[in-house]
């Protein structure tokens, strides 16, 4: 039997997290034969509800689950933590402005930035999904002195997938067809879906789908905008998909990626493609055979992309400003 590896799941009472827990309980993200411990993190006033998901939890006797521990502690919910993922986020409410909402979730990520330092495994990888999930990985990240910055990373794999989806629809293939998806820059509505780098079926996507036009329009608004349409249909934003989104992220994290692919998550920018050092920004990312991942270098990025890559980069930049004050190193 292997050594349990601990993932701390914080918002753990949220919709998101009801996808997730089961799915990482039930050895999708680490894999069939790996025990979990969970450790789950919530606010006071959500206990109550959260105490219902850690019955349910329980009811579904998951073989691969070793522990729970549901908390309102974040040093007891990051004690050691080798995965963290950070999905507890306060939403936008009505007449909150965007810098608003950056403050009061910026607070939140310095304190679990600095109890990620304390109290989690030398190993942590913290993994952010709760928005605007670049810049609260940026604040984290700032405030986890002693934490290399290679471990933290946020979620833009939905964006990814939805990309992939839009475009097996429109050629009429099962995604497994569409590789080389990279979204580039900012977990939001500037991010850019990079078509002209994908392939489907091993061939460059311009080649298969010849509608240029839905490429440069469509698609990418599809992409950008998909989050809002869900709402719209839904009534309640994307949770299931987004869960799932995170579980292919750790995965393709923890294991090798096939040989010529990449997929996306943004990490701590180390200047490639001109991309400011230090921002959270989302590349196409590949991981080595030694565990460790590292930018695809070298993509051809033509005119089109750039424009779109610095308008996501200028929002990304322009977050980071607002924050200035929260970054303690
Ligand atoms: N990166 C992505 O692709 C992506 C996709 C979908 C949603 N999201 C974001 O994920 C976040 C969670 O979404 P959801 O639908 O699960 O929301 P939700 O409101 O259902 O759940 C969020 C949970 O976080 C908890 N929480 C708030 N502050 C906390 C704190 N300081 N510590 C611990 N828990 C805290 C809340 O009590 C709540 O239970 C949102 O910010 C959402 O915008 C990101």
């Amino acid at each position: 039997m292997k050594t349990p590896i601990t993932v701390t799941v914080t918002g753990a009472a949220g919709q998101i997290a009801y996808s997730l827990l089961f799915r990482i309980a039930s050895g999708s993200m680490l894999g069939p034969d790996q025990p979990i411990n969970l450790r789950l993190l919530e606010i006071p006033p959500a206990m109550n509800a959260l105490e219902g998901v850690v019955m349910e939890l329980r009811d579904a006797a998951f073989p691969l689950l070793n522990e729970i521990v549901p908390t309102s502690d974040p040093d007891e919910a990051f004690a050691g933590a080798n995965w963290c993922l950070l999905v507890g986020s306060v939403p936008r409410k009505a007449g909150m402005e965007r810098k608003d909402l950056l403050d009061i979730n910026g607070k939140v990520f310095i304190g679990q930035g600095q109890a990620i330092a304390r109290s989690a495994a030398k190993d942590v990888r913290v993994l952010v999904v709760g928005n605007p999930c670049n810049t609260n990985a940026l604040i984290a990240m700032h405030n986890a002195s002693g934490v290399p910055s290679d471990r933290f990373f946020a979620m833009t794999r939905l964006d990814e997938n939805r990309a992939k989806s839009q475009l097996a629809e429109k050629a009429g293939v099962h995604v497994t067809e569409v590789t080389n998806v990279a979204i580039w820059g900012n977990h939001s509505s500037t991010q850019y879906p990079d078509f002209t780098n994908a392939k489907i079926g091993g061939k460059p996507v311009t080649e298969v789908i010849k509608d240029t036009e839905w490429l440069k329009g469509d698609f990418i608004t599809t992409v950008q905008q998909r989050g809002a349409a869900i709402i719209k249909a839904r009534g309640a934003s994307s949770a299931a998909s987004a869960a799932s989104a995170a579980v292919d992220t750790v995965r393709s994290l923890a294991t090798q990626t096939p040989e010529g692919d990449w997929y996306s998550v943004a990490v701590c920018s180390d200047g490639s493609y001109g991309i400011e050092k230090g921002l959270i920004c989302s590349f196409p990312i590949r991981t080595t055979k030694d565990g460790g991942w590292e930018i695809v270098q070298g993509l051809p990025i033509d005119v089109f992309s750039q424009e779109k890559i610095d308008v996501t980069v200028n929002e990304l930049k322009e977050e980071r400003d607002a924050v200035t004050s929260l970054l303690q190193h």
